[in-house]
């Protein structure tokens, strides 16, 4: 009881240095907590109480990142990852919202107490808790840092481990190998990575290295953390030629700042540094905290056109080489051979590409979907053998089962022994590889980008041919500020308005009036906007959908103002 106590005023004190800004009203969103970074030292000290009561509780390691990945340089962000690195279990936001806006000291204490005692958590020391801290390039990023750690101290018995500046997915990886007890070190992610690309591309077939496509490609780091790291792990690979611009070093530019992979998908245009020489090469985009992955080419001399391949074909080139692989596997040879049933399922939001949708099916490949967000995305993915997910802008990854990665150690080990070098036992170590160099906690740029490389170098595909699988429909995103983005209620994978009452018919009507017209609306969970998607067979129609149904929103939630769209 004694340590109740000094667990009670060591929270009262701890808070009373962290008041809550006025009129802020936080929410853990899409991607944890959002908002300017100079708003969030509050938010940030309660995350850090609650990453430790996540410790406390699963009696393992959990991360706390702090990051606001594509947003602008002034925003920061904090969200916490849950012992298999994963994001933070779902259920626990509702209790991350009351923390985050507890108006005072007291009422922040009754609630931890309160939801100490539903979860059976035990406060006041006796349990020990461990935190890994990682942080992106942002300014605000070092006082934040002090505030989660400030946070973490205000819980006896709980440990912060500042891991320094780091990728949202590094941070995630570390997290999870640590609780695997596997290494988890930033010089174990590298070493991971750059030996299972090496094992990938010495798997490449002969025949394919004779005609090799280029290995040139340049990188936009959006000014952020990933370009730098790119650059140290460039350092242990061979086989590629890899340019990084926008790499973040002082004088080269903003943070996100009309560069980086949420510009490029978005705007569709070159970003920053970028330009006529370019015009052919295979180009990548990171987004500022290297979660985010998309490619593309310049297209001419002259505009500033992009062909975009962006997460719907990223998932689309790893969907036909894993198929690839696995059927290799069941080839039937001879008549030792034994079935290796795999369930490979896809996973993607409302937001990926009609045409990907149709190419995957086609494949015969199994689609779903889920709403925006990788937690769930990801989780729907773990329902399978081998799971892929992607979102369009270009956040996704492959999981496997460890039912999956253990019977196909079983088969390797066979392989090995009585058919070392044959077909299969190539395919099962280009899996095994796979399995190791994509990131199975969260999607991760750094590690899909050498996944695409080796990919490409396989198949023998330039960027352009990897772009013609399939042609996208021409699609608009636009955004409309409304006085209240939680007064829009959504269904089906967030592609029906269940309220307000009269919009989806509306929709419907307006999506009706185009030929493969497929419109619809969300509240953004990151950002204080309803977004609009639409799609349909012009780039034209597609702009027009999207207006239309942009000033239905307005007009059913928006100000009394004229409209913002942007
Ligand atoms: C249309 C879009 O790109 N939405 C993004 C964006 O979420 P919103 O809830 O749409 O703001 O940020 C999320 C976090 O990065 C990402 O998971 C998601 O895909
Ligand atoms: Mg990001």
């Amino acid at each position: 009881m004694a340590d109740e106590a000094k667990q009670r005023s060591l929270l009262l004190e701890s808070a009373s240095r962290f008041p809550l800004p006025s009129g802020a009203k936080f929410s853990y969103g899409t991607a944890g907590f959002r908002s300017q970074g100079s708003m969030l030292a509050s938010t940030v000290f309660r995350a850090g109480i609650l990453a430790a009561l996540r410790s406390l509780t699963t009696g393992s390691t959990v991360g706390l990142m702090i990051t606001a990945s594509h947003n602008p340089v002034a925003d920061n962000g904090v969200k916490i990852a849950d012992p298999d690195g994963g994001m933070m279990t779902q259920r626990w936001e509702p209790f991350a919202d009351a923390l985050a806006n507890a108006p005072y000291p007291e009422h922040l204490l009754q609630l931890v107490i309160q939801f100490s005692k539903e979860e059976n958590i035990t406060i006041g020391g006796g349990q020990s808790a461990q935190i890994l801290l990682g942080r992106d390039t942002r300014p605000s990023g070092e006082a934040l840092l002090e505030a989660a750690k400030q946070g973490i101290n205000a819980i006896i018995g709980a440990v912060a481990i500042d891991m320094g500046i780091l990728t949202t997915p590094q941070l995630h990886w570390m997290v999870r190998s640590r609780n695997k007890g596997m290494k988890a070190s930033e010089p174990d992610y590298f070493t991971q990575l750059s030996r299972s690309f090496k094992c990938l591309m010495d798997l490449v077939p002969k025949e394919k290295i004779k005609d090799r496509m280029d290995t040139k490609l340049v990188v936009d780091g959006a000014n952020g953390v990933g370009g730098g790291k790119l650059e140290e792990l460039k350092k242990m690979m061979t086989g590629l030629e890899i340019y990084v611009r926008n790499s973040g070093k002082k004088g080269e530019g903003i943070l996100n700042e009309r560069c980086g992979a949420d510009y490029v998908q978005k705007e569709k245009v070159v970003p920053c540094g970028f330009g006529p020489d370019d015009v052919g090469i295979r180009c990548a985009s990171f987004d500022g905290d290297a979660d985010r992955l998309v490619y593309f080419s310049v297209l001419s001399q002259s505009s500033d056109s992009i062909d975009l391949v962006d997460g719907d074909k990223i998932l689309a080139l790893f969907a036909v080489f894993i198929k690839e692989q696995l059927s290799i596997l069941n080839q039937k040879e001879n008549e030792l051979y034994k079935e290796f049933p795999a369930r490979l399922g896809i996973v993607q939001t409302a937001y990926a590409n009609g045409a990907s949708t149709d190419y995957l099916k086609q494949l015969g490949l199994e689609v779903v979907f889920t709403p925006t967000g990788v937690k769930y995305l990801h989780k729907k993915a773990l329902e399978y053998d081998i799971g892929i997910y992607f979102e369009a802008n270009g956040h996704g990854t492959i999981l496997f089962s460890e039912n999956f990665i253990s019977r196909l150690e079983a088969v390797n080990n066979e392989l090995a022994s009585g058919s070392a070098g044959s077909e299969h036992h190539k395919a099962a170590l280009r899996l095994l590889a796979v399995s190791q160099l994509i990131n199975q906690a969260v999607g991760d740029a750094l590690s899909g980008l050498l996944l695409v490389e080796a990919v490409l170098q396989y198949m023998g595909w330039s960027i352009q041919r990897w772009s013609e699988l399939y042609s996208d429909l021409p699609s608009r995103q636009l955004k409309v500020k409304v006085a209240d983005r939680s007064a829009v209620v959504t269904a089906n994978a967030e592609t029906q308005v269940v309220k307000p009452l009269g919009l989806q018919e509306v929709i419907d009507a307006e999506t009706a009036k185009y030929n493969r017209g497929r419109c619809f609306i969300r509240p953004s969970g990151t950002e204080d906007i309803i977004r609009v998607y639409a799609e349909a067979s012009t780039q034209e129609a597609a702009d027009g959908l999207a207006h239309s149904v942009a000033q239905h929103v307005d007009h059913f939630l928006g100000f009394c103002s004229p409209h913002q769209l942007a």
